[in-house]
C-alpha cells in the first residue's frame, strides 16, 4: 500500500558497493546529476575544528565538505535548494558518523565483515592532498582533493596500509565524486567499498527508481535472502534496505512531487544498495 501525506525530510538513499584486493590503485568514479546544477574553494572556519571545505561555481549552485569523514554535507542547485539530506541530528566531529550526505563507507560496507557498520573511514579525520596524481590538478573553485591514510591504531582492527583519496568536484548540473584506494602494504588485501547518497526528496510515496528492474538482490530485512526484481521500477511502499547485484552504470531517482530528477552514474561498482531512512 503506497504511503500518502507528506513528511518533510524524508531521504531515499542509494548506494553503491564494491569489492576488490591487490596492491595497486583502483580508481572508482561515481557521478550525481540531477535535472541540473554547478562550484569555489573557499575555507569558512568553525567551532568544531573542522573547517568545511565550500565548492562553488559561476552558476551558483555549491556543495560543503568536510575533512571528517571526508563527507560531502550539502550540495545546493543554482536555485540554493539543497539536493541531499542530513540528519539535524547529526554530529559533525568525532566519534559519530555523520548520518547523511554521501558517507564514504571503507574498508567495509554495512556489516559485511567485523567492522564497525560502514568501517571506520566515515568516522576518521581526513587531510587535503596536495598530491592526487595522476589525476589532474584542479582548479580551487570548484574541487577538493582528500585523503585518509592508514593508522597505527585502525591497524588493530584491520591491519593493512592503504591511502584512500577522494576528489570531488562540482560542475554544472552534476557533483563528480572519484575515490581512490591505494595498497601501500606488502600484500594484497580485501575491502567493501560504498559511497552512501542520502538524497533529499519530497514524499518518498512519489518517488521511483529506475535501472534495478530485473535484478537479483539480497534483502537485508529478510535475513539477506536472495530475491529477483520483478517490478519494472522500485517505489517505495515502506522500509526498503537491500543490495542489487550487477547494477547498471546509470539509474535514475525520480522525484514526480518535486519534479526533479537525479541521474545516477558509475564506473567499478558492480552492486547497489537501495534504503529508504527517515
Ligand atoms: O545508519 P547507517 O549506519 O549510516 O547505515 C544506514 C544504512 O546503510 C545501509 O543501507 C544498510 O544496508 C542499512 O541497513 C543501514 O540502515
Amino acid at each position: 500500500m503506497p504511503i500518502h501525506g507528506r513528511a518533510s525530510d524524508q531521504e531515499k538513499k542509494l548506494e553503491w558497493r564494491k569489492g576488490r584486493a591487490s596492491p595497486s590503485a583502483k580508481t572508482i568514479r561515481s557521478t550525481v546529476r540531477p535535472n541540473s546544477v554547478t562550484m569555489s574553494l573557499n575555507s569558512a572556519p568553525e567551532p568544531d575544528k573542522f573547517p568545511p571545505v565550500i565548492l562553488t561555481e559561476p552558476s551558483g549552485s555549491s556543495a560543503e565538505v568536510l575533512l571528517y569523514g571526508g563527507q560531502v554535507v550539502s550540495w545546493k542547485n543554482e536555485l540554493r535548494e539543497e539536493l541531499l539530506f542530513v540528519s539535524s541530528k547529526a554530529a559533525r566531529k568525532p566519534p559519530k558518523a555523520i548520518r547523511g550526505g554521501i558517507a564514504v563507507c571503507f574498508p567495509q560496507f554495512g556489516n559485511f565483515g567485523s567492522l564497525e557498520q560502514h568501517g571506520f573511514a566515515r568516522n576518521r579525520v581526513w587531510s587535503l592532498d596536495s598530491d592526487p596524481s595522476p589525476l589532474p590538478p584542479t582548479d580551487n573553485q570548484s574541487s577538493v582533493d582528500l585523503i585518509l591514510k592508514s593508522k597505527e591504531e585502525d591497524m588493530k582492527a584491520w591491519p593493512h596500509r592503504f591511502e584512500l583519496r577522494l576528489r570531488v568536484s562540482l560542475r554544472a548540473g552534476k557533483l563528480i565524486l572519484i575515490p581512490r584506494v591505494r595498497n601501500t602494504d606488502t600484500k594484497p588485501f580485501s575491502f567493501t567499498f560504498s559511497l552512501s547518497n542520502y538524497l533529499s526528496v519530497s514524499d518518498i510515496s512519489e518517488v521511483r527508481l529506475e535501472g534495478l528492474e530485473t535484478l537479483d538482490y539480497f534483502d537485508n530485512l529478510m535475513g539477506r535472502e536472495r530475491f529477483t526484481e520483478q517490478a519494472d521500477a522500485i517505489t517505495f511502499d515502506g522500509e526498503i534496505d537491500r543490495v542489487y547485484l550487477s547494477t547498471p552504470s546509470k539509474m535514475a531517482v525520480i522525484d514526480h512531487e518535486k519534479k526533479r530528477t537525479f541521474v545516477l552514474r558509475k564506473d567499478g561498482m558492480p552492486d547497489a544498495g537501495s534504503s529508504t531512512n527517515n
